[in-house]
């Protein structure tokens, strides 16, 4: 483990994962430094949320090694081999904080609720603890006024805010989001990129899936390109663009956005 700040927060290492007979990801590499913003772009069906999913260890990956902050994700403990209790992937799952497409709030809590739960049961947090990290996280994402509505009271939007201050509350060492405007109206798309810009203003380290090209452009400090469950191309915006000239997927994949983002 190392606290150089120059270290991978998050090493993804020739990672391959198969659904049955379909290779979903094929020897993925990639790094996340610490207060990186990292985006990952690529057709439907190119491996992106797989790979999300095995970050955050929603889904096991058959070879490669993931790790964050040197330590590595999966069912068995590196140094012993031996199984993780429950207790301890729950653990190794807080240290990242996923925000999915579909806002996922438990319907039957408050905003705050939703995000007092985590606070409460995997940090163990007492109410009033987790009820004040609750209201500056509401207050962070411009929510404040909302605290004692419920998910149905809320617009997408503002459901997805929640989202975002839920998974931040944890103190997640690394954010992960997945197309998380995708389900929004066009009009809300923005309140929600602010949020996330935000966070990335503030050093928050993320890794983001998104179909927002023009925010992957402007906020990203590396940007992956996923084909075929695999990564085609990876750098700076500019060299993602210029890399156009010689990727015949990436240039397809980019031409289908251009009249409208790029
Ligand atoms: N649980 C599963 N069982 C079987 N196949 C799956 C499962 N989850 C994903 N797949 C398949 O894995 C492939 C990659 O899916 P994934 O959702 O990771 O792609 P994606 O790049 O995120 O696509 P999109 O942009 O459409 O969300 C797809 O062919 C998908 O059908």
């Amino acid at each position: 483990m190392s606290d150089a700040s120059n270290a991978a927060l998050l090493d993804v290492r020739d990672v391959s994962k198969a659904f049955g007979t379909v290779e979903v990801l094929r020897a993925v590499s990639l790094e996340v430094k610490r207060g990186e913003v990292v985006t990952i772009i690529g057709p439907s069906g190119s491996g992106k949320t797989t790979l999300l999913r095995c970050v955050n260890f929603l889904e096991s990956y058959d070879s490669g090694s993931i790790r964050i902050d040197g330590k590595e994700v999966g069912y068995r403990d590196a140094g012993t081999r031996q199984h993780r209790s429950e207790r301890d992937l729950a653990a190794m799952r807080a240290e990242t904080g996923m925000v999915f497409q579909s806002f996922n709030l438990f319907p039957h809590l408050t905003a705050a609720g939703n995000i007092m739960l985590g606070l409460r049961k995997v940090r163990g947090k007492s109410e009033a603890e987790a009820r004040q990290i609750a209201e500056h996280w509401l207050g962070r994402v411009g929510l404040a006024h909302k605290a004692d509505s419920l998910p149905a009271e809320l617009s997408g939007g503002q459901q997805q805010r929640v989202g975002i201050a839920r998974a931040v509350a944890m103190e997640p060492k690394i954010l992960l989001l997945d197309e998380i405007t995708s389900a929004l109206d066009p009009e809300l798309v923005g309140e929600v990129l602010a949020v996330v810009r935000s966070l990335a203003e503030d050093g928050m380290t993320m890794l983001m899936v998104t179909h927002e090209m023009a925010f992957a452009r402007d906020a990203s400090s590396r940007i992956v390109f996923m084909a075929d469950g695999g990564v085609s191309a990876v750098g700076p915006p500019a060299e993602i663009l210029a890399a156009e000239a010689s990727n015949e997927r990436l240039r397809s994949f980019l031409a289908r956005f251009r009249a409208s983002h790029f």
